[in-house]
């Protein structure tokens, strides 16, 4: 029997309480977390238990705290082995663990700068039984706060934690305690709010913040999912702050961390787990496949004075969708010139864009329109990157547009001229928000490092290009980014059938015999995926 190649486990810890019943607590982190492990990517998950609790769905009889001596005799057992990359906060029982903890925060971030740590403050469970008192909260305030990445209460956590009473206009004041005590992002579950019809989760980010090198993108994020009425949901909170863990140690940046999550939970809740006829608990299946688990994004900001600056409204929806592709992308080769434009056609490409970057006005029109126009003659799909403007007024079949670009851009003239639209994303985030304005197709990027242009930060590699895919499967997606004749099958074995291409095309000296290789790969992949299904 061959030995396959071992990849070293991301250590994720929890430092939580048992719940005996297996619904929160230690065991739905441990069932969380292993569901976003896998053979390339293990995710090892260790455990500090601070309580063991005797639980069950209509209550919680018994808490005991474990000593800390304990606890610091798990700390150290652990660090024998190996350091946490993300450590994931739930029960904490008493003031002396919150202490306890701070100190071993500090002293785990001078050994791990990247540590990321996650608070879950576990103040009710879900039977309505109080697990954590005013001291504790005091404690943690003081103590812990100020050591956290981020925090994930559900709103009566909310409101216990900062001492609020439950309403929108006192959210500001709950939140704005919350960050001068030093948390950098929280996430308030939406799950208690009063909506029958939709759970909305909601992400808040302090300050420009790092994850694992990706910068903060926007500072108000909110998901909402439609509510699933019924009974099997004990612990859902839980699950879903392991599954942002989970999707930190995977290194995600935090927005991506928030969508994989609730999208996670969405198909959790979805085939959940029954206990008996009246409770039961999320089922844990694996990083979610389907796109109807994806929840409906917007950043409007309800609480502006939170972050003032940041009441952006994006157009987030538009309807109808965008025209649909004439045929499918396949090689799609990108130029910056009508020179290189013309060496592809002769070459036999069926898919271009015109990527130019500097021009004189005058110029630049001048080539859009001799673009056009030579497309048009060969029955080349071209899409214009970024002059929107010029491509409307001159006809073009379709555009290119990058995140930034599409809160700026005149979306509905565009659609409402029929042109189609391809729009950049780099992350689960970036796609959900290209994919609700429902474009002709979504570019993914960057694959691989690439010398065309700065990406530093949002290479993907094959490993998450094959969860985008497979999430997103119901428009059209192109892979973009170091890919070459020498990489194209690995990029197509993820699941895409589209591939854009700079430098490789730009470097092929024999562009005819390199084109028709090319488009030969594709269809091979595209006719072995239609058999495989
Ligand atoms: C197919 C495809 N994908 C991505 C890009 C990048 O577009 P954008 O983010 O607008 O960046 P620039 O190309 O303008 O630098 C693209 N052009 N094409
Ligand atoms: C222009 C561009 N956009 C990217 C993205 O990820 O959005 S990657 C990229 C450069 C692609 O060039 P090459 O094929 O030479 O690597
Ligand atoms: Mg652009």
């Amino acid at each position: 029997m061959g030995t396959e190649p071992l990849h070293n486990a991301i250590i994720v810890w929890s430092i939580a309480g048992s719940d005996n019943s297996a619904g929160a607590g230690i065991a739905a982190d441990i069932k969380t977390l292993q569901s976003f492990s896998s053979k390339t990517q293990p995710v090892h998950l260790c455990t500090l238990i601070t309580a063991v609790t005797a639980q069950h769905s209509n209550g919680v009889d018994a808490v005991m705290a474990m000593p800390v001596t304990l606890l610091q005799q798990q700390a150290d057992a652990l660090l024998k082995d190996a350091c946490p990359a993300v450590i994931k906060i739930g029960l904490l029982a008493t003031a002396e663990h919150v202490r306890w903890l701070s100190l071993l925060l500090v002293q785990l971030r001078q050994q791990n700068p990247t540590l990321l740590v996650l608070y879950d403050p576990v103040a009710i469970s879900s039977s309505g039984d109080r697990l954590a008192g005013a001291a504790l909260y005091q404690a943690v305030f003081k103590y812990l706060l100020p050591q956290l990445d981020i925090l994930t209460p559900n709103l009566p956590e909310l409101w216990a934690l900062t001492l609020q009473a439950p309403a929108l206009s006192h959210k500001t004041a709950a939140l704005q305690q919350l960050f001068q005590a030093g948390v950098k992002a929280i996430i308030v579950k939406g799950g208690h709010s009063a909506s029958q019809s939709q759970v909305v989760d909601e992400l808040f980010i302090a300050s420009p913040f790092r994850y694992h090198g990706h910068s903060a993108y926007t500072h108000y994020v909110a998901l909402s999912s439609p509510r699933q009425h019924h009974a099997f949901s004990r612990g859902t909170g839980c699950c879903f702050s392991s599954a942002v863990a989970a999707a930190l140690a995977l290194g995600y940046p935090l927005e991506d961390a928030f969508v994989l999550a609730k999208s996670y939970i969405n198909q959790a809740l979805h085939q959940p787990i029954a206990i008996n006829a009246n409770t039961g608990c999320p089922g844990h299946y694996g990083i979610p496949s389907d796109s109807r688990y994806l929840p409906t994004l917007s950043e409007t900001n309800p609480v502006a004075d939170v972050t003032p600056s940041l009441t952006q409204v994006t157009p987030l929806t538009l309807s109808p969708a965008f025209k649909p592709l004439k045929a499918p992308l396949g090689l799609y080769v990108i130029v910056p010139s009508v020179e290189a434009l013309k060496r592809a056609l002769v070459a036999g490409v069926k898919t271009l864009q015109l990527r130019i970057k500097q021009a004189t006005s005058t110029q630049l029109k001048h080539d859009i329109m001799q673009a056009i126009q030579l497309c048009q003659q060969h029955d080349v799909q071209l899409f214009i990157n970024d002059h929107w403007q010029l491509a409307l007024e001159l006809g073009a079949y379709g555009v290119h547009l990058g995140q930034e670009d599409i809160t700026t851009a005149d979306l509905l003239a565009l659609q409402q001229a029929e042109l189609r639209l391809g729009v950049s994303s780099h992350g689960f985030y970036k796609l959900l928000r290209a994919q609700q304005l429902q474009p002709s197709y979504i570019a993914i990027g960057a694959i691989f490092n690439t010398q065309t242009k700065n990406m530093a930060g949002k290479i993907q590699g094959l490993h998450k290009l094959k969860y985008y895919c497979a999430l997103f499967n119901t428009v059209p997606l192109v892979a973009i980014g170091g890919i070459n004749a020498d990489n194209a099958h690995l990029v197509l074995g993820s699941g895409i059938t589209n591939l854009a291409m700079v430098q490789a095309f730009a470097n092929a000296t024999e562009p005819q015999q390199w084109v028709k290789q090319m488009q030969a790969l594709i269809s091979q992949h595209v006719k072995g995926a239609h058999h495989a299904e």
